[in-house]
């Protein structure tokens, strides 16, 4: 049956009808927005969590599935829309967050390519598009945005930068949206699998970023915050020294477009599953990286 769990990986349709319930599920604490359309045509919904109020409140804005084969990130976004609207009233903390704040919540970034890893390919990581003058399809998401961009790439690597910038109407959707809000969006967090990392800019230069020690701190608190439920090792760090030098990411763009608070989060394990983290780690990680998202936004709060 079309029965939506938290502690299991969901299908796309699952997914879309948890949308769907739990956008309309607390008018005080929710709403969902369309941001547009993916490339195959599946609805882009934007999930808001805050205290309702007719004005603009500084906002965190959090996306999961950028990369489709990375099943636990779009589990964590659920997890915390969950959390949140369950936790709100009693967790003094999460009831701070959103009185003050708004939460923007993108559960599943690259819907086609993760509807794709569960219907054909598991390991499947770009998008779905076609490219012209090649038969290979897909370009890595998270290469693609005006960021150092690449240029120079094979359109069949798994890293793929695009024929252009923003060339996936995916990414397109996300910037316009980062773009239109970006006065009130203070944190940017983008969740990615697997290496157990809390990343922060720059990916595209080796170049330390202007707020780089307050990142550094930031990304240490985070994991540690996490690291206190059950003791598991994250790896802080700007992108580029941390995990790899990497063009066109999503969190160097936010960064450069004002965005300070700009975070990419490798969540469990560190290779022994990898993409495949058994569904019965999905509540031990979503509960620790609870954690370290609750500390970032504590920070963003005191910075107000
Ligand atoms: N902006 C690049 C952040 C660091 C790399 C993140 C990983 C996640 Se799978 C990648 O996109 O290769
Ligand atoms: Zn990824
Ligand atoms: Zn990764």
């Amino acid at each position: 049956p079309r029965t939506h769990s938290y502690t299991n990986y969901n299908s796309w349709d699952k997914v879309q009808s948890w949308i769907a319930a739990i956008s309309t599920s607390n008018s005080a604490l929710i709403s969902k927005q369309s941001i547009g359309s993916t490339y195959e045509g599946r609805p882009m919904t934007l999930l808001k969590l805050g205290k309702k109020s007719s004005v603009t409140k500084p906002a965190i804005f959090m996306d999961c599935g950028i990369h489709a084969r990375e099943w636990i990130s779009p589990a964590f976004c659920q997890w915390f829309v969950k959390e949140a609207l369950s936790t709100y009233g009693s967790d003094s903390q999460m009831t701070s967050l959103l009185d003050q704040m708004d939460v923007y919540v993108l559960p599943v970034f690259n819907i086609d390519g993760y509807d794709y890893t569960h219907k054909s390919n598991r390991m499947w990581r770009k998008t779905r598009s076609r490219t012209s003058g090649t038969s290979c399809l897909g370009t890595d998401p998270n290469r693609n945005w005006n960021a150092g961009w690449c240029s120079k790439s094979e359109p069949c690597s798994e890293t793929f930068c695009g024929s252009k910038v923003e060339s996936e109407v995916e990414v397109r959707n996300v910037a316009d949206f980062l773009r239109r809000n970006k006065a009130d969006i203070k944190a940017y967090l983008t969740i990615h699998s697997y290496s157990q990392l809390v990343l922060f800019p720059y990916s595209y230069t080796y170049d330390l970023a202007a707020d780089h020690s307050e990142l550094l701190k930031v990304a240490e608190g985070a994991s540690s915050a996490l690291r206190g439920l059950y003791g598991t090792r994250y790896t802080s760090g700007p992108g580029a020294a941390t995990i790899y030098p990497a063009a066109g990411g999503s969190d160097d763009y936010a960064y450069d477009i004002g965005v300070k608070y700009s975070f990419t989060f490798e969540l469990r394990d560190t290779g022994r599953y990898g993409f495949l983290l058994p569904a019965s780690q999905i509540k031990p990680t979503c509960m620790e990286t609870m954690l370290a998202i609750k500390y970032i936004a504590a920070h963003v709060q005191e910075n107000l």
